[in-house]
């Protein structure tokens, strides 16, 4: 009988060729596609293919390093996921890696199997050094461009700069968050696949958090505990009124729905398509109190004041980089710094939202002063009425993702300037 089942390896060159070669995200590869594996294998493609991701960089260099010609784009990651194998996974013999390569490069571009061949036998036979400048080292072993390592440690020191590019290759625990409205916590705890860690999260241990059924009932979500800091810095309080501008995919808007009992979450991202995402998870959760929408934050102009406003901006993301591995494939140093200006606009129209007695949080997923306090700060300098009361810089680490908060309100004086009354003489009769 004819076997149906796709080889593993071809299987998980062709998701490689989807992500490097078409930048289709690695997520939805792997949400479309990993079912087409046996179940006994989808562990080991999973590390395979994104463990390629991650150390694409290393790969390259190794490759490099063992031939003076430019691989074509396929056979060059058909020779770094080989090499990752030999590299990182101890279970799996060299030589069974090879053989693999070489047989599929034989099915695939049949000319080219020699080179293939030629190429990883020469990286068993000669070890890689790494360069012996500290940066450049880390650079090349993490897989991170040295621009970037270089800005890192010039932001945070050497040894923070290590560790972001450390952590950028962990594996990275899953973690859930309870919907408080639809379980409650000895019955959410009590489940074998959830540790606890507090009160609203866990640490989920089995194999697919999607597919458990307290996901489909609406009663947890998938949430990093770096996003959920996030959400208990913005404090909010029962009754508030909250406005988050770039919430899509509506993490942290489902996140603050569920502790309301009353008050609602304005929802909006400039994408609808994202904006659908919104919609689609306060259904599961059961939240009546968000209302999404499509809206430029740019342009708040039809909105009104808010208790709470939260500008989670778009941003580098240099501090997701383990659980979006796809993000080390496309830095560039121009990239750098094209989003300030949008961050800045984002946070100066949000700003006018704010009721006078609010607080409103500006976020990001990144490790980049310019985009964090940089940004904070070029506010305060134009908004004499406006504090920092606090900021923090989460670090990832190999345990969660990093991200940097900073909560703004208006000063005494101007909250009493805001309230206009308090300052009409009335005229005398
Ligand atoms: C960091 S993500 C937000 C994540 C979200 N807060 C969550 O917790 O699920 C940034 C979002 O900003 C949105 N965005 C980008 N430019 C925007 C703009 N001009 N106005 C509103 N949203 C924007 C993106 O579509 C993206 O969904």
């Amino acid at each position: 009988m004819e076997n149906k089942l796709p080889d593993m390896r071809a299987w998980i060159y062709d998701a490689l060729c989807a992500v490097i070669l078409k930048g289709t995200y690695s997520n939805l590869y792997l949400k479309d596609h990993l079912d087409e594996l046996p179940e006994n294998q989808r562990p080991l493609a999973t590390r395979i293919f994104y463990g390629t991701i991650q150390n694409w960089g290393l790969c390259d260099y190794v490759i490099s390093k063992h031939t003076d010609r430019t691989p074509d784009p396929k056979i060059r990651i058909l020779l770094a996921m080989t090499i990752y194998q030999i590299i990182f996974l101890k279970k799996i013999p060299d030589y069974a890696a090879v053989d693999a390569a070489v047989k599929l490069a034989h099915k695939r571009f049949r000319k080219a199997s020699g080179y293939v061949n030629g190429v990883l036998r020469s990286v068993l036979r000669d070890k890689v050094k790494l360069p012996s400048d500290t940066l450049e080292r880390l650079s090349v072993r993490y897989s991170i461009p040295l621009w970037l390592i270089r800005l890192w440690e010039n932001h945070y020191g050497l040894e923070k700069a290590e560790q972001m590019a450390k952590t950028s290759n962990a594996v990275l625990p899953v973690y859930v968050r309870r919907n408080p409205r639809r379980i409650g916590e000895e019955e959410f705890f009590a489940d074998p696949e959830i540790e606890q860690m507090d009160a609203d999260m866990g640490r989920f241990t089995g194999s697919s958090a999607a597919r458990h059924p307290f996901y489909r009932q609406g009663r947890m979500s998938v949430q990093d505990p770096g996003s959920f800091e996030i959400v208990k810095f913005l404090d909010v309080q029962d009754g508030e009124s909250v406005l988050d501008v770039c919430a899509a995919p509506g993490t942290k808007s489902m996140a603050i729905a569920e502790r309301l009992d009353s008050g609602a979450v304005d929802a909006s991202d400039v994408h609808e398509h994202r904006v659908e995402l919104i919609k689609t998870d306060a259904r599961r959760l059961h939240l009546k109190n968000v209302h999404a929408s499509v809206r430029d934050a740019r342009d708040l102009s039809d909105a009104g004041l808010y208790d709470r406003i939260l500008c989670d901006v778009p941003c580098t993301g240099y501090g997701v980089l383990a659980r979006k591995p796809d993000i080390k494939l496309k830095l560039k140093p121009e990239t750098l710094d094209s989003l300030l200006p949008l961050q800045a606009e984002i946070l100066e129209e949000a700003a006018a939202h704010l009721k006078p007695d609010g607080k409103l949080v500006y976020s990001t997923c990144t490790l980049d002063r310019k985009e964090n306090e940089k940004q904070v700060e070029k506010f305060l300098d134009s908004h004499p009425d406006w504090q920092l009361e606090e900021e923090q810089t989460v670090f990832p680490d190999e345990t969660r993702n990093g991200f940097y908060m900073a909560r703004l309100s208006r000063r005494e004086q101007s909250k009493a300037a805001d309230d206009g009354m308090k300052q009409i003489v009335q005229p005398e009769e």
